[in-house]
């Protein structure tokens, strides 16, 4: 027997949308049908508690997405699913304490949605969302619920006094383990945008795996039951949450009613201290289980967003070439060891001409396009080993494979091929640009080719620009 719901009526409640009706329903009945499953297959002596209350967690989930709708469906689904274990010859009697106990049920994972709003707004993404959920969310709310429960319980005459601590112990575990589980699984579940299908052999092997361990347990030595837990674990790594805790939720699920059989290292002298082995074992696991995964989770975003910043640092975002401190790197490395080592390079500044009109003319989407375009032209005559940076403005950068005679005839080609681009939103504007180019001398530092390719872009912008200038 298990804590359960009530009904509350707002008068100024407003009427939930036609749509959520059916989800209502389901909700409804999943809370009844897990509250049955639990009942029958999780609930063990001495006290006949339900070891792991999953309907909490169902009715947390509903008030968070249907609202306050959900508690007039928790409330009957609550009362429903007690009503038979409460029933005593005089009715009144039973229909009160299970009113009461159906009301609790309603209330609590009520103020535990209001507290998940406030403190989790993102849900469950890191370690410390775990901490935050069991201590700042569950714990208050259900602490309360299961000490009015078992006193309703005491007053309606179904427990004796002395059960009371008993009672409010394992109801306390059963409700918090209960909401965790079916929370977390419903995170990831709506978090999940793309079902990682080839997933879910891993998730099925691990899921046999577990079972596997667990037989052997019961069969042969009790001890086995240990290697469900590397099971649950490795998945940690390799798979998605929501596959970590389906997981998670059989084999808990599995363990509790196997326990209902004597089964595993868990039956020890009293049957007290064989619930408190088995909930441990559990709150252990799971507790391991959604926090490890947590941290995992929380690790692989940390190094997604240390990338994404690095590249960000690295690269242009507007043509994706490099920006000049990663030229820098790349050209410097490539030339003592990399591709261009002992071979003849050239070094080209490539600048727009009167860049500044055309944004004044055209408008900044339009230089922005602009540079794109010009962006993909340079990177379309590159070759093995060449390197493009963006400097920053209009100002671009090659670092060419080729000896000067040959590096001429790139940038040349480059010069006609900007002069030539056309804009199908602009279809008056045309671009041209200045090119300074020079030879990179064997050893030489990068910095003063480039500062030679800068004199000669100078000269060629002294010139009367859209034109090659070279620095032999
Ligand atoms: N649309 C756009 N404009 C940019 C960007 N970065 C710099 N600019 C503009 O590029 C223009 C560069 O102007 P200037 O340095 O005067 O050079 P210019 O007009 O090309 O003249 P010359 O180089 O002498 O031919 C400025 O108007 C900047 O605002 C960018 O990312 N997008």
């Amino acid at each position: 027997m298990t804590p359960t719901v009530k009904a509350q009526s707002h008068a100024s409640a407003r009427l939930p949308h036609l749509n959520t009706f059916p989800k209502l329903l389901i909700g409804g009945l999943l809370y009844y049908a897990l509250a049955q499953f639990g009942m029958t297959f999780m609930a063990t002596q001495p006290a006949n508690i339900t070891l792991i209350w999953l309907s909490v967690g169902v009715a947390l989930v509903m008030y968070l997405r249907l609202g306050k709708a959900s508690a007039i469906v928790v409330f009957i689904a609550s009362f429903a699913a007690n009503y038979p274990g409460m029933q005593v010859a005089d009715m009144v009697h039973g229909v009160v304490h299970t009113s009461i106990a159906a009301l609790i049920d309603t209330l609590a994972p009520w103020v535990m949605a209001g507290l998940v709003k406030r403190h989790l707004q993102s849900g469950l993404s890191r370690f410390q969302d775990l901490v935050t959920l069991v201590v700042r969310v569950y714990l208050l709310p259900i602490a309360l619920s299961v000490v009015m429960l078992t006193v309703n319980l005491i007053l309606g005459g179904y427990i004796g006094s002395e059960l009371f601590a008993q009672y409010v112990l394992q109801l306390l575990f059963s409700d918090i383990l209960g909401a965790l589980l079916v929370y977390a699984f419903f995170d990831a579940f709506v978090k999940q945008q793309q079902w990682p299908l080839r997933q879910s052999a891993l998730a099925c092997a691990s899921i046999v795996l577990a079972l596997a361990a667990m037989l052997t347990a019961k069969l042969w030595l009790g001890g086995f039951i240990f290697a469900v837990l590397p099971c649950v674990l490795v998945m940690i790594f390799v798979c998605a949450s929501v596959f970590v805790y389906s997981v998670l939720l059989a084999v808990v699920a599995a363990l509790v009613v196997l326990f209902g059989h004597d089964f595993g290292p868990f039956i020890q002298d009293t049957p007290m201290q064989s619930l408190f082995m088995l909930q441990s074992f559990i709150v252990t696991l799971s507790m391991l289980t959604i926090g490890g995964r947590l941290l995992q989770s929380q690790l692989l975003n940390e190094t997604d967003s240390k990338h994404y910043w690095q590249h960000q640092a690295r690269f242009d975002d507007l043509t994706q070439l490099m920006q000049r401190n990663a030229f820098m790197d790349a050209a410097e490395h490539s030339l003592r060891c990399g591709g261009l080592k002992g071979k003849s390079s050239s070094i080209a500044v490539v600048d727009l001409d009167l860049f500044k009109k055309v944004n004044d003319r055209f408008g900044h989407q339009a230089g922005d396009e602009v540079l794109e375009c010009v962006a993909y032209c340079l990177t379309k005559q590159l070759r093995e080993h060449d390197l493009a940076a963006r400097f920053g403005g209009e100002e671009f950068v090659l670092l060419l494979s080729a000896h000067l005679e040959q590096g001429c005839g790139i940038v040349e080609r480059i010069r006609i091929a900007i002069s030539e681009l056309t804009f199908d939103d602009y279809p008056e504007l045309r671009v041209t640009c200045s090119i300074g180019v020079t030879h990179v001398n064997q050893g030489e530092d990068i910095g003063s080719a480039l500062s030679r390719a800068d004199g000669s872009l100078y000269k060629a912008k002294q010139q009367g620009r859209n034109q090659v200038c070279i620095n032999h």
